[in-house]
């Protein structure tokens, strides 16, 4: 089976966690976009979507759904997004489509985060995925040479600007050992927005999508 039907598979997997009546958060990339097209067919009644990006807003409205705003909703029951990395701790590294910062405060409003992927993103530990960092435009040279004093090489995604308006950088070579340090570290760094390591708010449901069917894990 190829990536794109492991996470078809994953995100078919997810619906088991939407009741009628709920609100869902709604994450970003290929595998949420796959899970949008499992809402459509599924026809279940929610009552409306939180959306992590303007993308899957419009995908979401491309379907005819009700979006609601997150100012408007209070914490939301459940979060339905992808992963570039998974641990087996439930942390995640995020932001590979830019959209990390909008995804960590709607997984953070939510009662459940439930994270879908093919299996080939379940690792023993997180930083092979190149670590996004959103920045504000002002800052970008600063934090950027704050990165390198952290062991990181960052480099300037190219003409990326997130939904915020902010830049990207993409960082390897950190040591994510202790990777709730080093979340909480970047995210000192003035200028820095958020950066794409979920340690802090992580995920409570893995559901990987592989060649022998679902894996699922719960904390
Ligand atoms: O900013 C993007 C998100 O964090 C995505 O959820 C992540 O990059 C995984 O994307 P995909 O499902 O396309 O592999």
């Amino acid at each position: 089976m190829n990536a794109d039907a492991l996470k078809k598979m994953a995100a078919e997997a997810a619906l088991r966690y939407i009741q009628p009546g709920m609100i869902v958060g709604v994450g970003t990339g290929s595998t949420t976009n796959f899970f949008i097209e499992a809402l459509g067919a599924a026809r279940i009644h929610v009552d409306g979507y939180v959306a992590s990006s303007l993308a899957t807003e419009n995908r979401l409205k491309m379907q005819g759904f009700n979006v609601l705003d997150l100012n408007g909703t209070g914490d939301i029951p459940v979060y339905i997004d992808g992963a570039d990395e998974a641990d087996p701790h439930f942390r995640l590294i995020k932001g590979g489509g830019g959209a990390l910062t909008r995804e960590k405060v709607v997984a953070s409003a939510a009662r459940l985060f439930v994270c879908i992927a093919d299996v080939s993103k379940d690792k023993p530990m997180l930083g092979k995925f190149p670590l996004p960092v959103e920045v504000i435009p002002f800052a970008r040279s600063y934090v950027a040479r704050q990165l390198v004093k952290l062991g990181g090489s960052p480099t300037l995604r190219d003409g990326v600007t997130t939904d915020n308006g902010n830049a990207i950088l993409d960082v390897t070579g950190l040591d994510l050992s202790d990777p709730l340090r080093m979340e909480e570290t970047i995210n000192a760094i003035p200028g820095v927005l958020d950066n794409g390591i979920f340690a802090r708010r992580r995920a409570d449901v893995l559901l990987f999508g592989s060649a022998d069917g679902i894996i699922e894990r719960k904390t």
